[in-house]
């Protein structure tokens, strides 16, 4: 599969167009709806959150509620584009309206994309970068990766994620015994942590923050159960899925770092605490006594969860802004400031649910066959079954 996205934050829609979906995949909008809500909630949001509810309209590719094997469309409207019309220049605007809405950015904020993406692109209104490189746009991506979930629950694979980190503060009781209850446990908390206790000190952080004109980073974590042995594969380099996945993450915005399993601390440890020993057994066949390296081995899964984590650096628009320099005067100015999250470490947890669903749903129609969902369902059936006996 392949998709594109359109769209400016503040323009009047956002698109994906999604390529080499499998035909007779049952597709209702609600699935996809119910990844874009849990994508706008989460503690520390901004106003914007309040302005939008995102839903998704599926305008091509689906009849009857099942995919055809046609591109699909997915168009998720902006509600706050009617308020920016003459900013966005849909629409005349008058010298006098031009200056009141100081119209032209020209006082980048350091962290985002706003300086280099104007020298690139040559803007002297940065917001033709903003318009596109906010995070806005993660809202189609989430759309795709919710289609994602829903071909890899056909396969009973499931993915789901939590927050492990914001502000310094580590969740330290983490507990679930299946990926449901992850599910299920995240959900309930505002920052979605499954210590309780944590996410209390997670709330207060955010609002100091907050208070402070100032913004925090986290970590977010993301496991998938249910995958078939042998995803992506170790013959070449831009095969192996784990790089494939780090990448994803990676161009997440915001996202500065990526581990797969216990990541950076299998620097510290030796080789016996970090591989994973093997057994068998009839019922589960090949399986590893402790999942460290989270679920992957020669670029290719193992059959144990994946577990991914992604780095969240703090949002780059603080309200007490740093120092930046006007590209108009070249003098020392504030950086600008434009309506802002505080936080968004929840949210991009689901972003990062997400990113993860489309790269491994991507990794089993490369491996099986991909043209209609009951083929390649009886195929993953029988690879399971012949991995046990193997
Ligand atoms: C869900 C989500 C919401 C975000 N909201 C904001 C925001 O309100 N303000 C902001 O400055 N950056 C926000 N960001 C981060 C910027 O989009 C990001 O820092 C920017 O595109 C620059 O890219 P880079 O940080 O990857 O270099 C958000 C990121 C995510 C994942
Ligand atoms: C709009 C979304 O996120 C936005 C990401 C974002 C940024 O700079 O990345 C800036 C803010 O948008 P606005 O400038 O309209 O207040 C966020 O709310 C969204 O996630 O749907």
């Amino acid at each position: 599969m392949r998709f594109l996205t359109a769209g400016e934050s503040h323009g009047p829609q956002l698109t994906a167009i999604i390529e080499g979906v499998p035909a007779q995949l049952p597709l209702e909008a609600d699935a996809i709806n119910a990844e874009l809500a849990r994508r706008q909630g989460g503690y520390g949001r901004g106003r914007r959150m309040q302005i939008e509810q995102d839903r998704v309209q599926i305008l091509s590719g689906v009849r009857h509620g099942l995919t055809t094997g046609a591109p699909i469309t997915f168009v998720v409207e902006n509600k706050d584009w009617k308020n920016w019309t003459k900013i966005m220049g849909a629409e005349p605007i008058t010298q006098e309206e031009e200056e009141k809405m100081r119209r032209r950015l020209t006082r980048p904020r350091p962290g985002h994309a706003d300086l280099n993406g104007a020298i690139k692109y040559g803007h002297r209104d940065m917001r033709n970068v903003l318009e596109r490189s906010s995070a806005r746009e993660t809202t189609v991506r989430v759309a795709c990766g919710a289609l994602a979930k829903v071909i890899l629950k056909e396969l009973g694979i499931e993915v789901a994620g939590h927050v492990l980190e914001i502000g310094g503060i580590e969740a330290k009781q983490i507990s679930y015994d299946s990926i449901d209850e992850l599910k299920i446990k995240s959900e309930q908390s505002q920052v979605r942590c499954l210590d309780e206790e944590a996410s209390t000190k997670m709330m207060k952080a955010i609002d100091e923050a907050k208070q402070d004109g100032d913004s925090i980073g986290g970590v977010v974590e993301v496991v998938v159960a249910g995958v078939p042995i042998g995803l992506g594969s170790h013959v070449h380099y831009d095969r192996k899925l784990d790089g494939k996945l780090a990448g994803a993450v990676m161009s997440i915005n915001a996202f500065k770092g990526v581990e797969i399993g216990i990541g950076f601390e299998a620097a510290r440890l030796p080789g016996s605490q970090v591989h994973d020993e093997i057994q068998w057994n009839e019922e589960d066949g090949y399986t590893r006594k402790t999942n460290r390296l989270g679920g992957f081995e020669g670029g290719m899964t193992n059959g144990m969860p994946l577990v991914i984590k992604g780095v969240m650096k703090p949002i780059p628009t603080l309200y007490k802004p740093l120092k930046s320099v006007d590209i108009d005067s070249k003098e020392a100015f504030d950086a600008g400031v434009e309506r802002s999250d505080s936080c968004a470490i929840p949210a991009a947890s689901v972003v990062c649910e997400n990113v993860v669903a489309w790269e491994v749903a991507n990794a089993v129609l490369e491996m099986f066959h991909s043209d209609q969902l009951p083929i390649l369902q009886d195929q993953v059936k029988r690879h399971h079954q012949l991995t046990k006996e193997f």
